[in-house]
């Protein structure tokens, strides 16, 4: 069988070898690229995107235009990490709210019957490294885990090929969980 390889778009996380790591370390490859560099289209060799944290804040949607548009045309599964989901909800019309910071471990509860979540309990403790929030998921997605902070700790698209996280889930137990279920299921 050949090697799965991901694309791991940095948007500037303060945490790419800890993500590059967490899907090698499930047996795939990783190529990096830059939220600015982004190819218009997959030549193929890539089976899933992955789409960092941010420094520049995912409402710019001026500036993530070639990411945006890769994610929406691609037919490969896509996971967008912390300020990576940000920027894929607003794209489709969510809006973001400033909130308390959170920095740490915090706990959500997640919709079992989600794939995604084969491998955890229905409550997971997961890192957080953000300001910002979803208010709502957007019109054609839905959010598969909550928490008192937050509606939207985890986001699917309608057609099940996009995910989203607000945690950093290249973090903590829960996290790599997590990404085990997402590359079980596409990798
Ligand atoms: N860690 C991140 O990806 C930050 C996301 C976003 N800029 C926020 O502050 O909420």
């Amino acid at each position: 069988m050949t090697q799965p390889r991901v694309l791991v778009v940095n948007n500037k996380t303060l945490s790419l070898p800890q993500l590059r790591k967490r899907f090698e370390d499930f047996g795939a490859a990783t190529d990096v690229v830059s939220s600015t560099e982004v190819p218009a289209k997959l030549n193929g060799s890539h089976q899933a995107i992955v789409l960092s944290g941010t420094k520049v804040r995912a409402y710019d949607t001026e500036y993530y235009k070639p990411l945006i548009d890769l994610v929406m045309t691609s037919n490969v599964p896509v996971f967008g990490i912390c300020g990576g989901m940000q920027i894929i909800a607003v794209s489709q019309g969510a809006e973001l709210a400033e909130g308390e910071q959170r920095v740490g471990g915090h706990d959500a509860e997640v919709d079992k019957s989600e794939a995604l979540f084969t491998f955890v309990k229905p409550t997971v403790t997961v890192f957080h490294r953000h300001t910002l929030y979803l208010q709502a998921a957007p019109a054609g997605f839905k959010s598969i885990g909550r928490s008192d902070h937050a509606p939207v700790e985890f986001l699917r698209s309608d057609d099940g090929r996009i995910f989203g996280s607000q945690a950093h889930l290249e973090f903590r137990d829960d996290g790599r969980e997590i990404l085990r279920g997402f590359a079980q299921t596409f990798l």
